[in-house]
């Protein structure tokens, strides 16, 4: 109602001004002047609102422009008043139905006491052009407001909306998993994977933890500018296989809603293809590199610790050593000073909030400039089932929290080595028949047997020692009678 007066005062007004401007052609320039100020004035009285367009195309811009769509999304959700007639709109490939606001609709918004009005409008073109869709149709979202608010409208209300909105896109679109499939360029599918921080199944605290680094860091945007960093964040996740680091960078992805990246590296053939892999990411995402140490070339690491640290202050002395020194992916031109680049080198800052995860299942054999902190900031540990992981398998598989045959688990997990992947593959029901009780007595069977097996592989250790151990002094006593023959 409020919206049709203003719009009727906005015709009036325009009806003035077209007056104006023929009358205008017979006054004196000065007097014409003054009487155009007082115009103005007089104008300013009795329409004292402002108007704001956002087109659904801008010039020159082949997609939808992400402001109109953000601005869309908002309203859909946040208007007060909400609009009598919607649109459907079919999302994630027909999943999915979100509600916006039909054309020629009007809601109302109101930001700290502040009223906004919006209106959608359409205009149909005679000619069609590329920045329209097949109907020549132009959509466009007009904000108004009163004058006297503009600059806290254009100042915050505007960036509180775009913000929003943008968030309600990124919520409800579906994400995607990304692979460098052709060397310098991204494929991607779909990213469907169930894992969550529910399922998860690890010490609590830890957990909390990590909720709490990740949620600090996707709220950090200020602080990070502030400090002078890109806001980016590196988590290296080790431990042996079947312990949930997979699992957890899915769990992160749909947490935060991000797409996630998954670098190979060994089919990047140098650093300046890395480099444009990097510029084809985009905010919001995981880069990940799985099982970073068999990507890396680390033979010969493991020399003769002394002689190895010789070699190195002597190239530290050379800078062309030095740089010889630089380890390769292995089958790649990649150097580790191109990895160490793509993490935090000057076109890492290219995109924002982004999360770079590495992961391993032998973190003494990494480069320790790989997993330096500022570079890998958060190092996570997932290691074999404890009774608290194991709690949280029993949760989700069986849906128990408590039995009397947890206590005997207990006992077995902390004697043994045991990963989560195992013991969830073991409280699974194989057969209709099995239930939570069978599934725990069958778990109780296989711990039991690891825990056996640990025995004796632990005895045969220890006779295969002794034995070389034997051998050893035969071999330096029969040296020895040998030297003194000589
Ligand atoms: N901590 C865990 N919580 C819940 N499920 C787990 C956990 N660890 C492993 N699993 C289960 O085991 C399967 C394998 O786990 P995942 O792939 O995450 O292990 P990983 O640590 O990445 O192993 P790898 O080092 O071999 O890559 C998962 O599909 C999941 O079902
Ligand atoms: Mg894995």
């Amino acid at each position: 109602m409020i919206m049709k007066d203003v719009t009727q005062l906005g015709s009036v007004m325009a009806g003035f001004m077209f007056m104006w401007a023929i009358f205008q052609q017979w006054f004196p320039e000065e007097l014409g002047n003054h009487i155009q100020n007082y115009f103005r004035r007089l104008g300013s009285y009795f329409y004292p609102y402002i108007t704001i367009t956002f087109p659904e195309y801008q010039s020159g811009e082949f997609k939808r422009s992400k402001a109109y769509i953000a601005i869309e999304r908002y309203l859909a959700i946040n208007s007060s008043d909400r609009a009598k007639k919607l649109k459907a709109n079919v999302i994630k490939d027909g999943k999915s139905v979100v509600l916006s606001m039909d054309d020629y609709e009007e809601v109302t918004d109101e930001f700290e006491g502040i009223k906004i009005w919006w209106s959608s409008s359409i205009t149909i073109s005679q000619q069609r052009s590329l920045f329209t869709n097949d109907d020549g149709e132009k959509r466009s979202y007009k904000l108004t407001c009163h004058r006297k608010h503009k600059e806290i409208i254009t100042k915050v209300y505007l960036h509180h909306v775009l913000d929003e909105g943008k968030a309600i896109v990124m919520k409800s679109r579906q994400r995607k998993l990304y692979t460098n499939g052709n060397m310098t360029s991204w494929s991607h599918i779909i990213f469907e994977h169930p894992s969550t921080f529910d399922t998860l199944a690890m010490n609590p605290e830890k957990k909390k933890d990590i909720l709490d680094d990740l949620m600090t860091f996707i709220k950090s945007k200020d602080y990070y500018k502030k400090v002078g960093r890109s806001w980016k964040r590196g988590y290296l996740l080790y431990g042996p296989p079947g312990t949930g680091k997979s699992s957890m960078i899915a769990a992160m992805a749909n947490l935060l809603d991000y797409d996630i990246y998954d670098l190979e590296l060994t089919s990047v053939s140098n650093n300046t293809d890395l480099k444009k892999l990097l510029i084809g990411t985009t905010s919001k995402s995981i880069i990940v590199i799985e099982d970073i140490d068999c990507s890396l070339d680390l033979t010969g690491q493991r020399k003769k610790k002394k002689e190895k640290e010789k070699k190195e202050k002597e190239k530290e002395k050379n800078p062309v050593q030095k740089k010889e020194k630089d380890k390769k992916i292995k089958g790649s031109e990649v150097t580790l000073s191109g990895l160490l680049n793509f993490i935090d080198g000057l076109w890492s800052a290219c995109g924002s909030e982004r999360l770079i995860v590495f992961t391993t299942n032998h973190l003494e054999k990494l480069d320790p400039a790989l997993i330096r902190r500022g570079r890998m900031d958060k190092h996570i540990e997932l290691s074999f089932c404890c009774f608290e992981t194991f709690k949280v398998l029993a949760k989700n598989y069986l849906d128990l929290e408590s039995h009397d045959l947890f206590s005997p688990i207990s006992r077995l997990l902390e004697e043994t080595n045991m990963s989560p992947a195992d013991v969830a593959e073991n409280l699974m029901p194989k057969s209709s028949q099995e239930n939570a009780e069978s599934c725990l007595n069958h778990l109780i069977k296989v711990l039991t047997n690891s825990k056996e097996e640990a025995r004796l592989k632990a005895v045969e250790d220890s006779r295969v020692k002794a034995s070389q151990s034997e051998s050893s002094v035969v071999e330096s006593s029969d040296e020895e009678s040998s030297d003194g023959e000589g």
